[in-house]
């Protein structure tokens, strides 16, 4: 696509613009992506609750970024797919499958994250 005349601030604010709209998207179409932003938002309520440390909140806010980011590329990837072949194809599903292992991969690090903070502050309590 061809440069605009445009300045570098103007060509940046367009660019975060389109961003917006693709997050919009995201969060509005795509319902996997609607779950993985319900439970984040769920983690933030709970460690605000459990008054996690600066570092618990590092981890949490890296492994929810990671799991965010891979589910919005498996949801891009699975839109490209059904563009280019609306039909069946062994290929096709190979591409799909792991672009959901990606997303499965970094939801694994983010449980194993929170269970990691959060059993401590959540369960041992119940037994003390
Ligand atoms: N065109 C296709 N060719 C081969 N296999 C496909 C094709 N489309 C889907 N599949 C198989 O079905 C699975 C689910 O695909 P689908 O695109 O429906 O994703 P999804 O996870 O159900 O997402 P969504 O609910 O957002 O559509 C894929 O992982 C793949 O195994």
């Amino acid at each position: 696509m061809e440069e605009s005349n445009d300045n570098f601030f103007v060509r940046r604010k367009r660019a975060f613009g389109h961003a917006g709209r693709g997050l919009r998207l995201l969060a509005g179409k795509e319902v996997h992506f609607r779950i993985h932003l319900a439970a984040f938002m769920l983690v933030l309520l709970v460690g605000w609750w459990t008054e996690i440390s600066p570092a618990e909140w590092l981890s949490i806010i890296i492994v929810s970024g990671l799991v965010l980011a891979a589910e919005a590329f498996n949801s891009v990837l699975e839109r490209l797919c059904d563009f280019v072949s609306p039909e069946y194809h062994a290929r096709i599903k190979d591409i799909k499958d792991m672009s959901a292992a990606a997303v499965t991969l970094a939801a694994i690090a983010a449980f194993v994250t929170g269970l990691i903070i959060f059993i401590p502050k959540l369960i041992f309590p119940l037994f003390s």
